[in-house]
């Protein structure tokens, strides 16, 4: 399978806010390739590094990745029709864009519809995006990333505010739309059902990257230990 991505040596730091400290190491990567086909499950604990590990992986793939962050990021002032379709604006002119916040075409709302059913969330598509739950907004959030049609889907705890079998349902929909992806969560069981390969995180480090079906309950353990 085709190498999409391959990282050597990298440390992604962040400044540290102490003046005259230097910076501060959120992740060190010996080695890591990404290939066309992975479905990665990224694990562990909180602070571990997944987000930051995301963000790289987003900055190197930009143009080949949709992306679902952590918190929905969704416009509050806009209707969920409108933030979805902000998925797409890289796709079209800067007229088609204006033309579709003011008056939107029957084609766009019908591909926005379609998005939205299986989601669940056509009722609210002319709701403004602050009034929605937490998860009403998350799912949005998957529509918008769904609606950039990328092959690549780098994801951020998609489904954490969902309960176990919507969750799982919509994860096993975001995977079957892309070839290839990265999904962080805390989830294990969940994520796992619709990964091939593992990359777990610990003390700034990759611990653990296998394949799915070689990975035993210890190693588990142990990053979340
Ligand atoms: N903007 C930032 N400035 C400084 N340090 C940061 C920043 N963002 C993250 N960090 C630090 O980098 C490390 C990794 O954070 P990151 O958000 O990648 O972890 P995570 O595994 O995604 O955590 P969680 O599961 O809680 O979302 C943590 O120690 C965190 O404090």
């Amino acid at each position: 399978m085709s190498l999409l991505l391959e990282l050597k040596d990298c440390r992604l730091n962040y400044p540290s806010n102490v003046k005259g400290e230097d910076d501060k190491l959120a992740l060190a990567i010996d080695h890591l390739s990404i290939r066309a086909g992975d479905r990665i499950a990224l694990l562990g604990k909180s602070g571990a590094g997944k987000s930051t590990l995301l963000r790289h992986i987003r900055s190197q793939l930009s143009d080949r990745a949709s992306w679902c962050p952590q918190d929905a990021s969704l416009v509050p002032q806009l209707k969920v029709f409108h933030n979805i379709c902000s998925g797409a604006l890289d796709r079209h002119s800067g007229f088609v864009n204006l033309k579709n916040l003011l008056l939107p075409s029957s084609r766009f709302k019908a591909e926005v519809a379609a998005l939205a059913e299986p989601l669940g969330i056509s009722a609210w598509l002319w709701t403004k995006a602050d009034e929605l739950s937490g998860g009403q907004q998350q799912r949005v959030a998957i529509a918008r990333a769904l609606y950039q049609q990328k092959p690549i889907l780098l994801a951020d705890e998609p489904v954490s505010a969902l309960d176990k079998l919507q969750g799982q349902r919509i994860l096993e929909l975001l995977a079957s739309r892309h070839g290839t992806s990265v999904i962080a969560m805390h989830n294990a069981e969940l994520v796992l059902a619709v990964c091939n390969r593992v990359i777990g995180l610990k003390d700034q480090r990759i611990l653990l990257d296998c394949r799915v079906d070689q990975l035993g309950a210890e190693a588990i353990r142990q990053l979340y230990q």
